[in-house]
Parts: C-alpha cells; structure tokens; sequence
C-alpha cells in the first residue's frame, strides 16, 4: 500500500530498506519478502518512471509541433543511405517501426485535436426548407454514442406537439449542444421525418434508425435574447432510499437516479415541481438523473406513515419505585467512566423505561406533518486545527447503544473518549467523583443550567442528570472522538455550531431477527437473557416514532442485528467520517 501511494518516492524506498536492514524485525520471513521486494530492480525502475511522469504531469505540457508523423518522413528521406552513420540508422530503423509511427500518428491527432466525431454538412434541401418555415427552426446535429441522449420528451397538451420535457445536466444533449436544445424546445423533425400527429413513444424508434447521428428539427422555445432560468447550487441530504426500478410513477427510469438514505446528492434542476434532476456529489461532472422532489417525495411518504403513528399506545402509565441507573462497570467488569447514561432510565425496569421513552418521543412531535425527504446541507471543509468529531448515538432504550459505546471505547481508546455525566444525587458509597458522576449541588446545577453550561439536562426521580458542554470540550481537546448518547435534537441546538455532531441512530432489525439476536445472544457477557417480546415489539415501535420523528437528523443508520457487524460498520463508519475532509453541515450551523 504505501509503494503504491502517491506520496511514496524512489528516495523514500531507499529511505525504507535501510531502515528494514536496522531493524530486527518479527516475522523472519516476512522480512525477508519484503527486503528483496524493495530491493528488486525492476521495482526501482519502476519508481522513477513514475517519478518523471509526476514531474511531467506538474509542467502540463502542450504539443510542440502538430505534423510529428510528416517530419518524421521527411527525415527518413533525407537519411540517405550513403551517410549512414550507425546512429542514423538506428534512427531509421526505429522510426520505420510501425509502432512508432503508430505513436506519432496518435501524437498529431491529439495535438490537432482530430479526435472528435465529424458531422456531415447539414443538405442543402434541408436548410431551403429552412427558409418557407413560419416559425424560425433550428437544425441540430448530434453524433450517436451508446450512451443514452440525456434527455426526454413529452407532447405538448396545448398544441400537441412534442417538445423536449427534460435535458438531463451533464447528459450528450447538455454536454455536446449547450445553448442549443432547450426545455420547452418543440421538435418538429427527426432526421428529416416529420413528427406532426406522432406520439411521444414513436421517437424511440425514429432515433434508433439513424447509424452515426441524429438531426433535429427544432422551434426554440427560447428566442435569443433570453436565456433559461439558472439555478443556484443546492445539496440536499436524502433521509430515503430510492430505487427508479421499484417507483412505478418515474417518468423514465433509464432517466432516473437511484440513491440510498444519507447519499448527498446536488439538485441541478429543481424547476419541475414532481421531479428534480440530481446528481451524486461523490461523482463530481456525472450525469444528473431525475430524482422525486422534496414535495413529491414528502406526499408519498406521508402515503406510506409508518404503523407506529396509527397504533394504540400500548405502554402504560408507570407505577411503582424507579430503578434508577446501574453501575455499567460492575456489570462488564470494565470500568469505563461516562458508560452510564447521564439521566436515561435504569435497565431493570422495562415499563419505566417503555413508558418514559414513548412519552419522550411523542411529546413535540410532528403531528400529522410528514417527514422530510430531504436534508439541505453544505459542504464544511474541515481544518486540521478542528480536531476530532463529537459523535452522538441515538436509539431505542435496550437496543445496544451503551454496548456500541463500550466496544469502540475498547477497540481505540486513543480514539474515542466518553464524558463523566453530571448529577446532583447523593454520591453512593461505591462511586468517587470524576469517574461515575461529578457531584454538584441543586444551586450549582441550577446556575449552570442558565449559564447554558449542558449539552443536555434533565430532572428524574428528583435529581437533575446531565451533560456538560465542558466536559465535551475536554475530550476533544485530547484529540478524542467524543461519544455522547444524547438526544438528538442536540443538532439543532445552539452548541451544534460549536460541536457539529455526527449524530448515528441505532436501529433495532425486523422482530424475528431482534428476536433471535437477544433471546440466544450468551456470546455477550451482560445480555439481558430472555428479552420479552413485549419489550421487542415496543423497540421496534419506538425506533419507528424516533426515526419519523427526528430521522432528518441521522447522518447515519446502523442497523443492530448482529453485534458485531454492527460494531465493525459502525467503527468503519467513524473512521472514514474523520478522515473525510469535507463534512457536509446543514447550513444554520455557519450561521
Ligand atoms: N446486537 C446485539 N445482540 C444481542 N444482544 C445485544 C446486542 N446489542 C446489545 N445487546 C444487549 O442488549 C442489552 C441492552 O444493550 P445496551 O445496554 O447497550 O442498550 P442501550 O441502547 O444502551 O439501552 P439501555 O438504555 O437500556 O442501556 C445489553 O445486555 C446488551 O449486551
């Protein structure tokens, strides 16, 4: 890996193999592999080939002469034989070489820059046409490839012609004919056919009957003084997936865009109500493929609630003492201070915490409003002086946020760090400040509350629990990720600005697989064995309300069935999050 990066060089080789020779290293033979590779002459050569392509890349050069092919006859007429020096005839020799001619032939094409499809002249009869034409009409010409035309049509309700409906950004129609096809253009003629009383789905036909290129007929829509519309840049966050194969009301599927919820997708085209033109941000220039709008795509969704806003509550009302949180650390063994959540209910009791959650993620709902579709965002280039990520994990009660926590506080703890929660309870006789809770007093607490001193707080069984913004800052300032398990409105607050979360839901799999992972799952130390299956149908159904509720705030969903593959995406997740260079942020947070 590091031979093949860009940043290694043929010094940098040397450089490695005679550090290797210093060293002893562990495993004998793989030593021995690797010193004779490096040493390997062909790999050398290699090197400064592609050193010199790196210098040549730098200078971007440009052709000095664009007939190289005709000098290089001429040359070879002038090496007569009788001044034949043994240089001039291995020069003859080698520019005989059909290779080598072959090389500069290229070379003047690109030099020319012949490489470029020829369209035949327009015909004479075509441009007479032309001129007995009421409207003025344009002809355009444009070279056949394999690649789709971008572009679709539609007849026109009013006049019933047909007319271009869309031109796909990026696409052959935008690329090879800016400024010569329109939306709204009306097409009259395909290669000299007349489209007069012809349906739309006739085009197809018409245009695969041409071998090299295609000819328009055109009437503007546009005259020349006016210009189509130009739009601002939008990115926009999808909180959907979307497959064009399984959306029967796509106008065109080979037209459209299939995206996953989290992609970030620029919107070139938001002029069509139903249906926008977006492309993959990660793509750069790609051809942008029509996508449902954020209006389109809200309806629909409202069309498909999830069956959690239509069922009855189930949870009732809690009754009885509340356990209040236990010690994480003396379950696993592992003492790990912040694993315990700051004021979240205790594990051991299942209808507190049920009801407790539901009432959490019902109250300041949307109501009836339907989730966004999508997310505006902008790009953020981070700076390396903005230090690491604070990451927050969201999800239902039991559904394995605290084991996730744990498992990658263990896998780098040079990484991630956790914040000791705050509390004004009673310090128990097993705990010390700093490492279970900081200890504060009601008045402390209280005026911390107004100095806007929490990330997050809140007041159960008399106490107040919560989050310090300090303590966050503390554990970036060591260059650790800083996992919270907060709520994720947290991202709409004012300290988002500050911290710009990465907020990840952790989301229960369907019942049978949540089923089978949490009655059978002995392979992790503190399962709680024998999970009912009460208290799985109402994870599932409070991870449905979390999601519909605040899911335009997930940067990413990560599905909990196996722990361990969880584990593994999530971890690669955040690695590759904080080796990103752009973050993409909603837009308040620049404000
Ligand atoms: N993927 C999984 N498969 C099986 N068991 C799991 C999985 N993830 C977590 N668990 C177990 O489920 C129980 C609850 O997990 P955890 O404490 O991490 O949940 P939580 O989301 O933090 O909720 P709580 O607030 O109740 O602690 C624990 O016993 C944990 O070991």
């Amino acid at each position: 890996i590091w031979i093949l990066s860009d940043a290694g060089s043929h010094g940098d080789l040397w450089l490695l193999s005679s550090i290797m020779s210093e060293r002893r290293a562990d495993r004998e033979e793989d030593y021995r592999f690797l010193h004779s590779m490096l040493m390997e002459k062909k790999l050398h050569l290699l090197f400064k080939i592609h050193e010199r392509l790196r210098r040549f890349q730098k200078r971007s050069l440009l052709p000095v002469r664009e007939q190289a092919a005709g000098m290089a006859s001429d040359l070879a007429a002038v090496l007569t034989p009788q001044s034949w020096s043994d240089e001039a005839r291995e020069l003859a020799a080698l520019m005989s070489q059909p290779h080598f001619k072959g090389l500069l032939s290229v070379h003047d094409a690109v030099a020319q820059r012949d490489f470029e499809p020829t369209l035949a002249p327009v015909p004479d009869h075509v441009l007479g046409e032309e001129e007995e034409e009421e409207d003025s009409v344009k002809i355009v010409s444009l070279v056949k490839t394999k690649e789709p035309l971008g572009a679709t049509i539609k007849r026109d309700k009013a006049s019933g012609a047909i007319v271009v409906a869309r031109i796909m950004r990026g696409g052959p129609a935008d690329r090879s004919v800016q400024g010569l096809i329109h939306e709204g253009d009306e097409l009259r003629e395909v290669n000299g056919v007349s489209l007069e009383n012809r349906k739309p789905k006739e085009i197809p036909s018409l245009l695969a009957r041409s071998q090299k290129e295609v000819r328009f007929t055109i009437v503007p829509a546009f005259s020349k003084e006016e210009t189509p519309p130009n739009e601002p840049k939008l990115f926009v966050r999808a909180l959907f997936d979307y497959d064009p194969g399984e959306d029967p009301a796509v106008p065109c599927k080979d037209a459209a865009v299939a995206f996953r919820r989290g992609d970030v997708l620029q919107v070139v085209s938001a002029e069509d109500d139903a249906w926008w033109q977006a492309c993959h941000q990660r793509d750069g220039r790609a051809r942008a493929g029509l996508g449902p709008s954020a209006h389109c795509s809200g309806r629909r969704m409202a069309l498909q609630r999830p069956r959690a806003l239509f069922k009855p509550e189930r949870v009732k009302a809690p009754a009885g003492p509340v356990v209040e949180d236990v010690d994480y650390g003396a379950i696993t063994g592992i003492h790990i201070a912040g694993l315990r959540r700051s004021f979240r209910l205790g594990k051991k009791s299942s209808r507190v915490r049920r009801a407790a959650g539901s009432r959490r993620w019902s109250a300041g709902g949307n109501g009836s409003n339907p989730p966004p579709a999508y997310r505006e965002v902008i790009p953020y280039r981070r700076d390396p002086g903005d230090g690491r990520r604070l990451v927050v994990l969201v999800g239902p009660d039991g559904v394995g946020v605290s084991e996730l926590k744990r498992r990658l506080l263990i896998s780098d703890p040079d990484c991630y760090g956790v914040t000791v929660p705050y509390t004004t309870r009673e310090r128990r006789k097993q705990e010390s400040e700093g490492v279970d809770y900081h200890f504060l007093s009601v008045h402390a607490f209280e005026e911390s509350i107004l100095n806007n001193g929490f990330i997050e707080y809140g007041h159960y069984g008399g106490h107040y629990y919560g989050t310090s913004v300090d303590s966050v800052r503390k554990v970036m300032a060591e260059g650790k990720v800083c996992l919270l398990d907060v709520d994720p409105s947290v991202s709409e607050r004012k300290s988002a600005q500050e911290f710009m979360p990465y907020v990840v839901f952790v989301k229960p799999p369907r019942l049978e697989e949540l089923r089978l992972t949490r009655r059978r799952a002995k392979f992790i130390e503190h399962t709680r064995v024998g999970a009912k299956e009460e208290d799985l149908e109402n994870m599932i159904d409070l991870a449905e309300t979390m999601e519909n509720q605040c899911g335009h705030l997930f940067d990413k969903v990560i599905v909990n069935g196996d722990a361990t593959a969880a584990f593994r995406e999530l971890r690669a997740d955040l690695q590759r999050v904080d080796r990103a260079e752009v973050q993409w942020i909603p837009p308040e947070w620049l404000c």
